[in-house]
């Protein structure tokens, strides 16, 4: 499993160790006080293998930084934790950081969409990543804050705008629609949610969440199991905005699936191969129907992106959901695009 793989080592006597090799990426998270950035920052810090490839914990808020900092700092990992509060402090939350994790943003309320967030975290995203294009222009960004589908396009756009943009290193984090989908499909089907992988593409909202439930391995469901699955992972998050009844919305496992891609992303940076994860990155799939932005399985590497997977055969009602999924796209897209001109 991604989070006892990272660099373990069996030692001869059977007892498992984790390698000492000491990590020198540094990783900045920009909302770190947050739902999200409270649990993704413990995970980083905590993970037993962190500290061979992580070196330094960059916490970035407008607000509470201190107590978190301070907080993190007495867990006994080599991984250095640094606090940094307000818009000044955003050169040195960000200087020399490899990878730049970004939940910095409004949750949705009950009977809200991820669209309806649009007014408050487009202008947050996009003041945060023309904070990265001026101070570390390379950095790995991987955008969480809603919506997915328009907030990447936002930060695509501003970092092109500066002249530092690379398709190879900006990242929507789709990670959770994977992380549920395990789990409902393993329920239905009496599996370990651990060993069941979902390909889910497309986006990160509704309709444009496509999960590919007619090639999931060793799993065969029936068709009303499909479209009930469908419009569960579909609509997975409203479930849990409805429970936390107003107090914001997925934030536990968003950690969980936030902390698997960036500890993948930094291993992959450090140089192991053959690492996939599925994000919503630019990929030229869809580019004919006007959608430059899409979530297929990718393969990661030193650079970032190292290779965008396919789509992949659909059976005749996975392909009127994509149909549907595009259409929806174009629009999220276009709206990330205009805001940025
Ligand atoms: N990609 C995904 O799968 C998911 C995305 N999300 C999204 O993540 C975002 C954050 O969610 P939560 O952590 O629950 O919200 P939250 O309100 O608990 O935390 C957001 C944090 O961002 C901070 N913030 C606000 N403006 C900022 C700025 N300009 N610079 C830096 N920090 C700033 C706030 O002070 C707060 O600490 C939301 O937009 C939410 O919709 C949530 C779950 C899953
Ligand atoms: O539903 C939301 O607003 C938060 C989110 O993106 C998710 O849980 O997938």
């Amino acid at each position: 499993m991604w989070f006892c793989r990272a660099l373990r080592r069996v030692a001869p006597n059977g007892s498992r160790t984790y390698a000492t090799q000491i990590g020198d990426k540094k990783v900045a998270v920009l909302g770190a006080a947050g739902g999200i950035g409270q649990p993704l920052s413990l995970l980083l810090k905590s993970h037993p293998g962190a500290s061979s490839f992580l070196s330094h914990l960059s916490l970035y808020d407008v607000v509470n930084t201190p107590g978190v900092a301070a907080d993190l700092s007495h867990i006994n990992t080599s991984v250095k934790c640094t606090h940094h509060t307000g818009s000044d402090a955003l050169p040195a939350a960000l200087d020399g950081a490899d990878v730049v994790v970004i939940p910095a943003g409004v949750p949705r309320k009950p009977g809200m969409s991820r669209q309806d967030l649009f007014n408050t975290n487009a202008s947050i995203v996009q003041q945060l990543t023309a904070g990265i294009a001026s101070t570390c222009p390379q950095a790995q960004v991987l955008v969480i804050s809603n919506p997915v589908n328009s907030t990447v396009p936002i930060a695509a756009e501003t970092l092109k705008k500066a002249g530092v943009y690379d398709r190879r290193r900006l990242f929507g984090v789709t990670t959770l629609d994977l992380v549920r989908a395990s789990c409902f499909v393993a329920e239905a089907a009496g599996k370990r949610p651990e060993n069941v992988h979902v390909d889910v593409l497309g986006g990160h909202s509704g309709k444009t969440i496509l999960p590919v439930l007619s090639r999931v391995p060793g799993v065969q469901l029936t068709k009303e199991q499909v479209e009930k699955l469908t419009n569960r992972i579909q609509f997975g998050g409203d479930e849990v905005v409805k429970a936390k009844d107003g107090l914001g919305s997925a934030t536990l496992s968003m950690a969980y699936a936030g902390a698997r891609f960036t500890l993948n992303l930094l291993r992959a940076l450090k140089g192991e191969s053959g690492i996939t994860e599925a994000a919503f990155v630019e990929s030229d799939i869809f580019k004919k129907d006007g959608v430059d932005y899409f979530s297929t399985q990718i393969t990661l590497g030193r650079q970032g992106v190292e290779s965008v997977g396919e789509v992949g055969p659909l059976d005749e009602y996975e392909q009127g959901l994509l149909k549907d999924a595009l259409e929806d796209l174009k629009i999220n897209i276009k709206a990330g695009v205009d805001f940025a001109k």
